[in-house]
């Protein structure tokens, strides 16, 4: 099975690779467009993202399935929150989507992103690291490494395999 996933992040990529641990599959990166902001700024953004990510991923690489995982940011009555989506594309099905887990970020790092700063550059100064978004990432950084970015999007891409899984058993059920 051929499998593209929108993106050459090695979080995203591990991730993915992690879920289709017991599947025979070619897993190919590719680099694609978002068409959204290289910040997304809502759960919406985030989630058109991931789906733009899966669906041309597919498509460039003529794959069964394409896979999309995307990072954001929502505001909240309680603060800014970390948000990641993921989104998984193939023929014959509505693009199935999954969110990730979210924590409130800093005040300190809202502040930049509200000014229009990227949260990778922001993440690399604050820590005093490099490529943070390649590594544990923001959640990783902000829960002590309890849970980092690959992990995070390890589960995110749980909940895309098992959806998929289930619309494929299901398929005269769901399809009606
Ligand atoms: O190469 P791509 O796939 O684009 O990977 P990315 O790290 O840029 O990740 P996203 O585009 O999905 O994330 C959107 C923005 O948020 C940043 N970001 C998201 N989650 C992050 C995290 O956990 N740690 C650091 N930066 C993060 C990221 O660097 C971008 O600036
Ligand atoms: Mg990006």
């Amino acid at each position: 099975m051929l499998i593209a996933i929108g993106s050459k992040n090695p979080a995203k990529i591990a991730a993915a690779e992690n879920a289709f641990m017991d599947y025979k599959i070619d897993l190919i990166p590719i680099d694609v467009p978002s068409g959204v902001n290289e910040q997304p700024f809502s759960d919406e953004e985030t989630i058109k993202g991931a789906v733009n990510r899966a669906q041309a991923a597919a498509e460039m690489a003529g794959a069964d399935i394409g896979i999309g995982l995307e990072g954001g940011v929502h505001q909240s009555d309680y603060g800014l929150l970390l948000c990641n989506w993921g989104a998984l594309a193939a023929k014959g099905m509505q693009p199935i989507i999954a969110g990730g887990a979210r924590i409130l970020l800093p005040e300190e790092i809202a502040t930049s992103l509200m000014a229009g700063e990227e949260l990778g550059p922001v993440m690399d100064e604050y820590s005093k690291k490099q490529n943070v978004r390649k590594n544990e990432g923001a959640v990783g950084i902000f829960t002590n490494e309890y849970v980092n970015r690959a992990e995070m999007f390890s589960h995110v891409m749980k909940l895309l395999l098992g959806q998929y899984e289930y619309q494929l058993k299901n398929r005269d059920r769901t399809l009606g």
